[in-house]
């Protein structure tokens, strides 16, 4: 899951400092929880031209004071990756760049699945050069292709419009996307299904007018003194420029299936996604999987003593939990506050060894003690099994561990990094025997229909959501064995390590050579802007003048 942002400043004085950019700084730490691996901010300055920062690396260390002084501009989009498709390699960070027909920078979140196809059309016919594994890098291609097919010096917003609903036509998959347009205005636009999430907000400027805000998550909004959040309709694109919005729906109708996921574990709580509060739904599956646990704990004539969260994301379900059952709640576990996410760390081992420095049991509250620890979900099972253990070590008569999420058996295609069924450990095995795969006494999963019913009843418009990894149904075409086998064999943990070590690799050889090839559609800007040798920070304006070109459009 990566987190997307993108600003409009409305002030003109806006254009010639820093402050569009330090404040997408600023929104992309509230959305670091959706990408650890890389960030990166493109802004938009005088002239039309473009200047980023990106790199690999977490916020606070891709952008410094300095790093975040030289990205100057009005408007500006930014991204925080974790990368579901090719390498981690910094060529890969975002936003992506193209210097034709127009500047535009761009920033994806999810995941395409028709990579081949679109590969092949823009080599073989649109004559792009794709120089990364990046699916948001094709994405770009697309959309530039298509305003290259208008012809036009100009473009207007029919134009950009007609562009999305093509390229909407031809890529499949979960897209939410933010772009820029040299000189014109900030462009959104959300897939056909709506899978990944996607809104915007506004805000009176400084000196009159209307800021805008797009971003995946609502809680940028209330970060930075934006209201009016309104989510992005599924098949929409919008158009912002200093004068004016224009939104519309240019996909053919699709269901609208957002991604069931983002409430369990990837969005924020204090976040409010299509209508509905991470919060209250967490609570809900807390409420709702305290009436499974109790059925399932009378069955097995156990009695709990304490129920204990797995830090961070599963803590408001498991207070709701434990309040519903009737149990005391205790954090039995010490969360080192300076280790993020392990589950979207991009090796097993780096996973694994991350548990056991992020989590400290407290022997306390587990000596001689029946506990229930609740977690949001078991994917892999690296949490559940160190965190069991640990809690053994430190004298737990028995564990009980309680997922606020079904069994998860199938591969996402959409976003989120399990492109691999053998890497889950409920694939092919019974309840009994992930307990035991785990070391726990019993494991109670939420049902699929509970979990659906703790997001829904906050907003039934949702008649159906994505619940790919439970269900093995997807909600795209173009997902069929062939395409998960090869998946597969692409992104198993092993597959991906060796791409990761490559990429480390080719960056080690342009250390050395101080020269080296082309990054991407990033051109020279990629290339100057990351050398891990020398540091991760800094920025450089775009070497292409014809980004400044075409700025007359709408007098920026
Ligand atoms: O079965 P696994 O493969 O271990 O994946 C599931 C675990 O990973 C996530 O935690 P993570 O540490 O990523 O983030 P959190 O601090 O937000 O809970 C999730 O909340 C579970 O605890
Ligand atoms: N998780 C995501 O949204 C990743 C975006 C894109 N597929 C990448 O790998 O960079
Ligand atoms: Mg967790």
């Amino acid at each position: 899951m990566c987190g997307i942002l993108g600003l409009l400043l409305h002030d003109p004085l806006s254009t010639q400092t820093s402050a569009a950019g330090s404040e997408i700084a600023e929104g992309l730490s509230l959305l670091q929880h959706r990408g650890q691996d890389a960030a990166g901010i493109v802004t938009c300055g005088s002239g039309g031209r473009f200047y980023q920062v990106k790199a690999n690396g977490m916020v606070r260390d891709v952008f410094d004071a300095q790093g975040i002084a030289g990205l100057k501009g009005w408007m500006g989009v930014g991204h925080v990756r974790y990368p579901t498709a090719g390498s981690s390699g910094h060529a890969e960070a975002q936003p992506f760049y193209v210097n034709s027909p127009y500047g535009i920078a761009l920033a994806h979140n999810g995941n395409l699945i028709n990579t081949p196809a679109l590969r092949q059309f823009l080599d073989a016919e649109a004559h792009r050069h794709i120089n990364t594994d990046s699916d948001s890098e094709l994405i770009l291609n697309v959309l530039a292709n298509n305003l290259q097919k208008t012809g036009k010096f100009r473009i207007n917003e029919e134009d950009i419009f007609s562009a999305i609903r093509d390229l909407m036509k031809s890529c499949t998959g979960a897209y939410a996307c933010v772009f820029m347009l040299a000189g014109f205005g900030l462009i959104a636009f959300r897939d056909p299904n709506g899978i990944r999430p996607l809104g915007m907000a506004t805000r009176d400027g400084a000196r009159g007018g209307q800021d805008y805000l797009v971003a995946s998550e609502s809680v940028v909004a209330q970060g930075s003194g934006f209201n009016n959040w309104q989510d992005v309709k599924a098949g929409e694109a919008i158009i912002i420029t200093r004068s004016k919005v224009s939104r519309r729906i240019v996909a053919e109708p699709q269901p609208f299936t957002p991604d069931i996921f983002e409430y369990v574990y990837f969005a924020r709580p204090d976040s409010t996604i299509d209508g509905i509060s991470v919060y209250r739904s967490r609570m809900a599956m807390g409420d709702l999987l305290a009436e499974t646990a109790k059925k399932e704990l009378e069955k097995a004539k156990i009695h709990v003593d304490v129920v204990i969260p797995v830090p961070d994301t599963s803590r408001v379900a498991a207070l709701q939990c434990a309040q519903h059952l009737g149990i005391p709640y205790r954090e039995g576990f010490v969360k080192n506050r300076y280790v993020g996410r392990t589950f979207i760390m991009p090796g097993q081992s780096q996973r694994r060894k991350n548990v056991r420095r992020k989590l400290n049991a407290m022997p306390m509250e587990f000596a001689d003690k029946v506990v229930m620890l609740v977690d949001d979900s078991i994917v892999r099972g690296t949490t559940s099994r160190e965190i069991i253990q640990m809690a053994k070590d430190v004298g737990a008569k028995k564990v009980i561990f309680a997922s606020c999420a079904p069994p998860i058996r199938y591969s996402n295609v959409y976003g989120i990094d399990m492109p691999s069924p053998h890497e889950l450990v409920a694939h092919g095995r019974t309840t009994e025997e992930v307990a035991e795969h785990i070391g726990a006494d019993l494991v109670i999963y939420q049902t699929l229909d509970d979990l659906v019913e703790s997001c829904r009843q906050f907003n039934p418009s949702i008649e159906r959501f994505d619940c790919s990894v439970f269900t093995g149904e997807y909600v795209t075409g173009g997902v069929d064995e062939r395409y998960l086998e090869h998946l597969q064999k692409l992104r198993n943990d092993k597959a991906k390590a060796k791409k990761n070590h490559a990429a480390v690799e080719d960056i080690e050889l342009l250390d050395q050579t101080c020269n080296g090839p082309m990054n991407g559609s990033d051109s020279l800007i990629g290339l100057a802007n990351h050398s891990p040798k020398i540091g991760p920070r800094s920025d450089y304006p775009s070497p292409n003048d014809s980004v400044g070109l075409h700025n007359s459009w709408y007098g920026a």
